[in-house]
């Protein structure tokens, strides 16, 4: 089985009585970029949460690599590969861009946080955070405290920290949001490089960049798939544009 292949089996998830997602099935097939789109409130980021073990199934199957992960934490999670950035920063303000990497590094890799020394004296922690540091594109700010980076390098930092495993999947929820319009252009361009050799899911509200960035659509809808297929089969599917891609023309 090639590594970065994900599926989902009728996957559910409620909140006291709504159906959030509501029997999702899907199969994501390794090194493809699937943008996840659809109206507020459709079920995408909690689709993601299921997908990452961050929301609790109420039924159905997630398998990774064609292992059976359902039963399994976050952590482990990420372990076996799959990455996850979030809609909100989880960047600590005041330390240096290159010093978030680092903790984030080390807690990966000694499944510790290290609150009493500094990661970076570790030379294991100190190559992977630079070679994502690196990824991302901010080698020259490694050192300028999270906290004064442009909104769209705190977004590249966001995504950087999901790099840190390495993982063959990654999902990002909203990288873009509240990216400058100067910006989207290089934050776009960065999504494509690290996409590369991986399997991406993009919840995406700009049509026009996740039209542009995706090998494949995914429209949900109340908490399932109305629709999947390429980018210029979902322009152009009748139901998708009365449900949704109507609102935004
Ligand atoms: N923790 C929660 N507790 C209760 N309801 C929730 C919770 N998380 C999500 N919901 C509800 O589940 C539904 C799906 O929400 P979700 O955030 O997954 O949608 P979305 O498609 O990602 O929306 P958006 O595009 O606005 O981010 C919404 O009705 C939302 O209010």
């Amino acid at each position: 089985m090639t590594a970065g292949s994900l599926s989902c089996n009728d996957i559910q998830v409620s909140f006291s009585g709504l159906k959030a997602v509501n029997g999702v099935t899907f199969d994501f097939q390794p090194g493809q970029l699937y943008g996840i789109i659809g109206p507020n409130g459709a079920g995408k980021t909690t689709l993601m949460n299921a997908l990452s073990g961050h929301a609790k199934l109420s039924g159905g199957q997630v398998m990774l690599d064609g292992r059976d992960v359902t039963g399994l934490s976050v952590h482990k999670r990420t372990r076996i590969g799959l990455g996850r950035s979030f809609q909100i920063t989880k960047i600590f303000a005041g330390m240096s861009v290159l010093e978030n990497l680092q903790l984030a590094a080390f807690a990966h890799l000694y499944r510790l946080q290290p609150f009493w020394l500094p990661a970076g004296r570790f030379p294991a922690v100190r190559e992977r955070a630079e070679s994502v540091l690196e990824e991302i594109g901010l080698t020259v700010m490694a050192h300028r405290p999270a906290e004064t980076l442009s909104h769209g390098d705190q977004r590249a930092l966001e995504v950087g920290l999901a790099l840190l495993s390495n993982p063959s999947v990654l999902l990002l929820d909203e990288p873009l949001a509240g990216v400058g319009h100067d910006q989207i252009g290089p934050a776009m361009e960065l999504i494509k490089r690290i996409v590369k050799g991986r399997t991406v899911l993009l919840i995406e509200h700009n049509m026009d960049v996740v039209m542009r960035v995706s090998s494949a659509l995914v429209v949900m809808v109340q908490g399932q798939i109305l629709a999947s297929g390429s980018p210029e089969e979902i322009r152009a599917n009748a139901e998708v544009r009365a449900a949704y891609l109507g609102e935004e023309e």
